[in-house]
């Protein structure tokens, strides 16, 4: 599909959304200087030899104090001191190179027309607030209903960074696939596969229902494990910190940490990544993430997903993706490159993203699923 000439959809036709410098931002934000692609999945890491632990250091600690900044934090780190109505301007000034999916709604189901809608959604952030506790970030029972409506309508699968299991406790429903480990644990639906994929087998899922559980991370189980040991107990004396096991990767979350200590959770966090080269580390919000050094992220989990779903090199499918979170803009990233899809980010403060649109946050997330259930419903003959 070539977006670009599409006069129905005059949101996208706007040179600053499709500007090349808005996407070359994100070329580097999860690749590593040094790492080299080889075929297949794995990458390989060289850079540990070059870069020095200072500059390690310093770098995570910068992205750490950057992760999940509040208003009043960007203003500070700008060196302005702005007043919230100035936070609102900047805001709104924003949202002109990010347009409201709400506000832009008429826009999407204009170019949605006569197209197939898949949806992708990731969970912290997106489908649930962010909380303090990662083990309360409960869904409400409206974004339940809201979910379990617009799955109805359309596929739809869940694509987070904690653990399947864990993710498909929170939400409960039936009705969607869902990807964990940041898409390294994928139960989707049965269905021929033009491409060969390995580590996909058949598998039944709680409802006795065939599906295909593809892992392309499953040798990397016991070291994954042991990692996951290892911080538990580095990190047992820092109060506040708090290690959790998403089977493929392990989040070392540092949001109830006191920030003195921000610099020993790095260091202690790089101590321990550097007996395994086969691992490295990426940012979330208030969360460091180890995962697999390994040629796979949310994207290709989207990717993965359209196939199996029967839905991919299709001119007549849109993918929409919705998520808040940095491993959320390696699927805005495939959207945006392929030409294909929306990606639609959550956020309340203004930032840099591959996505075409935005909502301001999980409550808007709802309201714009609730939208896509009525649109689909009046254009249904
Ligand atoms: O891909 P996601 O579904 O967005 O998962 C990313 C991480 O989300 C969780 O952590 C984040 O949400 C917590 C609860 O609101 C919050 O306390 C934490 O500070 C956030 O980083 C989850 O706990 C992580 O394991 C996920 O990797």
């Amino acid at each position: 599909m070539d977006r670009k000439s599409n006069h129905s959809a005059p949101v996208l036709t706007d040179p600053t959304l499709m500007s090349k410098s808005r996407l070359g931002i994100h070329s580097s934000l999860y690749s590593p200087p040094g790492v080299v692609f080889s075929p297949g999945l794995f990458i390989t890491m060289q850079r540990k030899k070059s870069i020095k632990l200072e500059d390690v250091r310093s770098s995570w600690l910068d992205s750490m104090k950057s992760s999940s900044p509040t208003h009043r934090k960007i203003a500070k780190d700008s060196g302005i001191e702005i007043l919230s109505a100035d936070a609102d301007a900047a805001y709104r000034n924003w949202m002109l190179k990010y347009p409201s999916a709400l506000s832009a709604f008429e826009h999407i189901t204009n170019y949605a027309k006569g197209k197939r809608l898949a949806l992708f959604l990731d969970y912290d952030g997106t489908l649930s607030p962010i909380v303090d506790n990662p083990d309360c970030a409960f869904m409400s029972n409206a974004m339940r209903a809201a979910v379990r409506n617009v799955a109805k309508c359309f596929p739809t699968a869940i694509i987070s960074g904690r653990s399947r299991d864990k993710v498909f406790e929170f939400v409960g429903l039936t009705e969607l696939y869902y990807a964990g480990s940041h898409g390294m644990d994928i139960m989707g639906p049965v269905q021929s596969m033009s491409n060969d994929h390995p580590n996909c087998i058949r598998s039944t899922d709680k409802q006795g229902k065939e599906v295909n559980l593809f892992q392309p991370a499953s040798e990397f189980l016991p070291m994954i494990d042991e990692v996951f040991r290892s911080l538990v107990e580095i990190t047992k004396e820092i109060k506040g910190a708090e290690v959790e096991n998403n089977k493929f990767c392990v989040s070392v979350h540092y949001r109830n940490v006191d920030e003195q200590s921000w610099t020993t959770i790095a260091q202690y966090v790089h101590d321990i990544l550097k007996d395994y080269p086969r691992l490295r580390l990426t940012h979330g919000r208030k969360v460091l993430e180890v995962r697999p050094v390994l040629d796979w992220d949310k994207g290709k989990a989207v990717e993965f997903l359209l196939e199996s779903l029967g839905l991919s090199n299709c001119d007549d499918v849109l993918p929409i993706y919705v998520g808040d979170d940095r491993t959320d803009e390696d699927a805005f990233k495939v959207l945006r490159e392929g030409n294909h899809g929306y990606g639609i980010l959550v956020s309340s403060a203004p930032k840099e993203s591959a996505a075409f649109y935005s909502l301001r946050d999980p409550s808007e997330v709802m309201e714009f699923l609730k939208s896509l259930v009525l649109w689909k419903e009046s254009s249904s003959p």
